[in-house]
This record gives C-alpha cells, structure tokens and sequence, in this order.
C-alpha cells in the first residue's frame, strides 16, 4: 500500500501554513515527518485524517483519493483523545464499535492490545487513576485495535520510560513487519532516526528534505572519518608528525577523533599509515551527520 500526499494547500485565514506539500508512505517503511513547532505537522496530519480538507491537492491511497479509498486508519493524536474519567475496556468497546467493530470482536481486539502492551490489569480502571506513561499505552492501544493499514503517531514516546519505550519500538517494528504504513511525528530525532527509513522535513510550508534516510546520509560529503582508538593522544601527535597533507583538521569527539581528509579517495591512505603506526585502533568509520544535524541545517531559517 502507498500513501501519497499530493500538492496539499492549506491557509487558515491569511496564514498559509501548507504550499504544495508532497511526499509518500509505504507499507513496512516508516515516515518520520518531522518540522519545527508550528511548522504544520498537525495541519498535515489532520487533512490526512479528512479532519478538514486541503485547499488543493489529494490524499491517494494506491492511487485512489482517500475518501473512496475506505482504508481503516490509526491516529494517535499529540493531545490524547480518551476521556479520563471512563473505564478503559468499556470506551475502549464503545471506540470500537463506533469505527465498525461488533462489541464482541471489540471487546476482544481491546484486551488482546492492552495485553501486548502489559496493561490488561488496569481495563476496568478508569484512565486517570493512571500514570502519564501508562495512559499513553492504553491510548495506543485504542489507536491499534481495529487494525488500521495506515497508522499516524504524533510524539508516541512521550511520557514513556525506557522499558516502555522499547515495547513501543518492539510494537512498531511488529506493524511494519504486517505491512503497515507508518507516519510519524516526532522531535525525539533519536527515535526516528532509530525506525524511519524515509523522512519528509517541513519548513516555512514546504517539503524542505524528503526521502530516504541513509541515501540523504550518503549525499553528504564522505571525506571526513572517525577513528576510534583508547589512545587518542598517541594517535593526533602520530598524525600531525606523519599525515601533513592527509589530514588537513583533526578533533576529538568523544572517544574517537575527527580527521578531515582532503577527498572520500583518500581513506585508504589514512588506514594503510594506521596500519604502519602500531597504534591501537577500535574502529574507523566515515563520518555522518546525525538526523539531528540535518533538521538542523534544514530548518534555522524561514519559519
Ligand atoms: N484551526 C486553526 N486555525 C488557525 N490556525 C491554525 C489552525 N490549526 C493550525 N493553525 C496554525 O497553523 C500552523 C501550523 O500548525 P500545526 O499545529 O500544524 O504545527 P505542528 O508542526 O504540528 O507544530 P507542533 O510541533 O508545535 O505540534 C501554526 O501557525 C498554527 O497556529
């Protein structure tokens, strides 16, 4: 299944937040759409959902607008939609129910998630007696529970402690395994670094970078690489008396140090002079940037 955003407009009175914005989802890949606050994630999001329209543009589902398509979608919104005063497995039935579900099959799909999600102990507590973490669980539980093809995560992990945040990881990873398209909301760039093999950056409402991942990582210059070594400062002297002219800038980071090469070319050079130093070396990798770096650099200016 593909997801496309096509050529989305959206202005809300004089503020145009979207201007042709596109980009496409694929079963089994996560998106990470990502901007800056205000950047019209949400906006986005929500014309997906047909929470309101866009003022040009589609939504295709395989090719088909969205609104024929009579695809089951999950929405996990950033303000959580349960009420706080409810039973959980009783809303939860009731959620169902009103997306198409028999009560039975409901009721049934509803314990089965909160178990995955080791919350099935707390289904006839009401929601707030919960903690922040745990309410999140039973949220995603009620966004999973009828199936959706297409699944949209605005800030999961928020709340969620490292435990949890590995179970929701573990949950994601099982969703695109079934095929699943995955979009994701997210400022925690680690985590979509971690599961988005595609990104779509927003800024001043445009489409500023979009694609895959690792090929936007590759398109970066590869000329700079990191050695990893218990003695680094054996390692820069050993440089700076024998690489003049190889190693044009070095610094450390971390446990490794930073070596800008004159070109990519040039790595096999810097590894055969390794070789000859007798100095311990653990590791030696070209250097990337972080998505951290890219959001960056893609996003100071133009808000
Ligand atoms: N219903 C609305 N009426 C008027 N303006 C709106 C409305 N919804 C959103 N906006 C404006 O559209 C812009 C984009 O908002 P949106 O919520 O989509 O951003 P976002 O990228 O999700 O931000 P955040 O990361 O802070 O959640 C903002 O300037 C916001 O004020």
């Amino acid at each position: 299944m593909q997801l496309e955003v096509r050529g989305i407009d959206k202005r809300f009175g004089e503020h145009q937040v979207l201007k042709n914005v596109s980009f496409s989802a694929q079963s089994g890949q996560a998106l990470g759409l990502l901007g800056r606050n205000g950047a019209g994630k949400t906006t986005t999001i929500r014309i997906i959902m047909q929470v309101f329209g866009a003022d040009a543009g589609e939504i295709l589902v395989d090719g088909v607008p969205i609104r024929q398509a009579r695809v089951r979608i999950g929405y996990l919104p950033e303000e959580r939609g349960l009420y706080p005063k409810k039973q959980i497995l009783e809303q939860m039935v009731y959620l169902g129910v009103l997306r198409g579900m028999r009560a039975k099959q409901a009721r049934a799909a509803a314990l089965a998630w909160l178990k995955r999600l080791e919350m099935d102990a707390f289904a006839t507590k009401a929601l707030d007696t919960l903690s922040k973490g745990n309410q999140q669980k039973v949220q995603l539980a009620a966004t999973l529970m009828h199936d959706p093809e297409i699944v949209i995560l605005d800030e999961p992990f928020s709340g969620l402690d490292p435990v949890n945040a590995q179970l929701l990881k573990d949950v994601v990873g099982e969703l695109l395994a079934a095929g699943k398209v995955v979009l994701f909301s997210s400022h925690q760039m680690s985590y979509v670094e971690e599961f988005c093999e595609n990104i779509a950056i927003l800024n001043g409402g445009h489409i500023v970078l979009g694609g895959n991942l690792r090929q936007i990582k590759r398109g970066y210059d590869r000329s700079t690489v990191l050695i990893q070594s218990p003695e680094l400062a054996r390692l820069e002297d050993y440089l700076k008396q024998n690489a003049q002219g190889l190693v044009l800038e070095s610094r450390t980071m971390g446990e490794a140090l930073a070596c800008r090469l004159p070109g990519a070319q040039d790595k096999a050079r810097l590894l055969a002079l390794l070789a000859q130093s007798g100095l311990e070396v653990d590791g030696f990798a070209v250097y990337e940037p972080t998505l951290n770096d890219i959001f960056v650099q893609y996003t100071e200016e133009g808000l």
